[in-house]
């Protein structure tokens, strides 16, 4: 029996997860670590801890299951996307904290550049939009404001990188300098149509080349792990950012077929095939996966704040102890009670992007209880995924017919029933819903003759339960013209 050991660096918490040929899970480590909010609207990390909490699941994962390092046929690493780490080449340590994807720190040098008129250039080239969530204007945000770094990136000393570049980084003691093009996609430096780092895109964002690591394939080698704590040496052979591992994670091989996760934030994926579709909906392009010597696309959808409200109903309002308190809560009231939230605390991502919106609740009236709330933040979560849909099918022309779903919150059945209700098409969860970390690990497995090909990949994926629309139409339809309403009434409120 060969094991698939995959490495999920998530925005909260690093996980490693063993999982055996059939894709089942065999054990799971996870540690949670510190957030750091240096002023409004700034989020970053610590690398150290990044690591340091990746290799501990790592090795525990491993000790805890009694599976030795050679019973791993490899490693399949997968990620939170965008989050900017500069080192030094020599001595690997860190020039800054991590940036993490939700910063918003170079809101005004995205505002420049639009006015500067380069968005289409940018969008063309790189499939991304101009917005502070990218890795481009956080990289050269370090550049510019750390003393010294930027004649130093010039000089070849330093070394840029998203985290799966930093973790394998530190798993090959600095040997390997390297990311897969799913990762790379994210940077607004790299152009998803040639497959290379652009140089336009360098000269617009302000980034010498010299900082950039080698885009290898997504399944293939990125080189055997030497860390004296880690037991063995195990090739790393996938490679994924989060959301496009899910994407594989969920058997999405064929053009049309979309999935949603519902974590912190919601990202949804079409896959498209070997054509780069361009969005006029405000959508990005970016690359699936390379694998076999092609590249694949996806249109994506991502939405800042998903599972988050409810977790600011659990710490913030106090309304509820546990997350998957709010079902029951909700599901205490017939309907919202005409309450519509709009979850905009870290802005508007897709299809707005509005990097000056706030949260709304809208609605109000005495009769108003806290089970509305929590029904109206669920439904929140339900009303962007639709808003996300609706911009997919305009840009692929294709009609979804079913949407597959994952990730913490979408263990929550009326959040689903209502995202299937919203949708009118079924919403499915297969019965395996680490579908990220499954992603990386099937990328692993496909580089290294685990599995012959994504058939037996495909033939794993089995159905949980399946949701099926009950709503009347015309019901759904004036809730999401009330939504639309209330979504128009927080945009721009930072800049009122
Ligand atoms: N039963 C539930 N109902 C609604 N939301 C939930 C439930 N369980 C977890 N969540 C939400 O899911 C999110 C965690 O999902 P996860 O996929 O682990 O996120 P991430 O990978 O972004 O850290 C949290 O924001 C949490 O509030
Ligand atoms: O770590 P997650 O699961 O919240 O995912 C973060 C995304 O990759 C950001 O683009």
């Amino acid at each position: 029996m060969a094991y698939l050991l995959a490495l999920d660096q998530g925005t909260t918490s690093s996980r490693a997860i063993i999982f055996d040929e059939q894709g089942g899970i065999v054990n799971v480590a996870q540690k949670e670590f510190t957030q750091i909010y240096p002023q409004a609207g700034w989020v970053e990390h610590d690398p150290g801890e990044i690591w340091s909490s990746q290799l501990s699941v790592t090795v525990e994962a491993l000790a805890s299951a009694r599976i030795a390092p050679d019973a791993v046929a490899a490693i399949g690493i997968t990620n939170q996307r965008e989050t900017t780490l500069v080192w030094d080449r020599k001595t690997g340590e860190p020039v800054y904290n991590a940036i993490v994807w939700q910063d918003r720190r170079t809101a005004g040098f995205c505002d420049q550049l639009r006015r500067d008129g380069v968005e289409p250039e940018v969008q063309a080239r790189s499939g991304l939009l101009l917005d502070p969530y990218f890795s481009g204007t956080k990289l050269r945000w370090i550049l510019d404001n750390v003393p010294g770094a930027r004649q130093r990136a010039e000089a070849g000393e330093l070394a840029f990188g998203t985290v799966d570049t930093w973790l394998i980084w530190n798993l090959t003691r600095g040997a390997v300098h390297a990311t897969d093009p799913s990762n790379a996609s994210r940077t607004m430096l790299y152009n998803i149509r040639t497959g290379e780092w652009d140089d336009e895109l360098l000269r617009i964002l302000g980034v010498p080349r010299a900082v950039l690591p080698v885009v290898r394939p997504s399944s293939g080698s990125f080189g055997a792990t030497s860390h004296e704590n880690m037991p063995g040496h195990i090739m790393v052979a996938g490679v994924a950012g989060d959301q496009q591992a899910a994407l594989f994670g969920q058997a999405c091989f064929t053009p049309g077929v979309t999935k949603n996760t519902y974590g912190t934030g919601c990202f949804m994926l079409m896959q498209t095939g070997t054509t780069p579709v361009a969005s006029t909906n405000r959508l990005l392009t970016t690359v699936a996966w390379n694998t076999g010597g092609a590249t694949e696309y996806a249109l994506e959808g991502s939405v800042f704040i998903g599972g988050a409200v409810v977790q600011w109903l659990r710490d913030g309002l106090k309304i509820i102890r546990t997350a998957p308190e709010i079902e029951e809560l909700a599901a205490s009231v017939p309907d919202n009670g005409g309450v519509y939230l709009v979850p905009a605390f870290a802005g508007l991502g897709a299809p707005h992007w509005d990097a000056y919106a706030r949260g709304a609740m809208l609605g109000l009236t005495r009769g108003v209880t806290s089970a509305h709330i929590a029904r109206a933040a669920l439904e929140s979560i339900a009303f962007q995924v639709a808003d996300l849909v609706s911009a997919m099918e305009a840009d692929s022309g294709i009609r979804l017919e079913e949407l597959r779903v994952d990730g913490g919150a979408s263990k929550n059945n009326l959040l689903l029933q209502f995202q299937a209700d919203l949708l009118g098409v079924p919403v499915i969860r297969p019965q395996v819903t680490e579908t990220t970390a499954l992603g990386a690990a099937y990328l692993a497995g496909l580089a290294t003759g685990v599995y012959g090909s994504r058939g037996v990949i495909a033939s794993q994926w089995k159905e949980d339960r399946r949701f099926v629309p009950s709503m009347a139409k015309e019901q759904a339809a004036e809730m999401r013209a009330k939504w639309t309403r209330a979504v128009a009434r927080a945009r721009h409120w930072e800049e009122a």
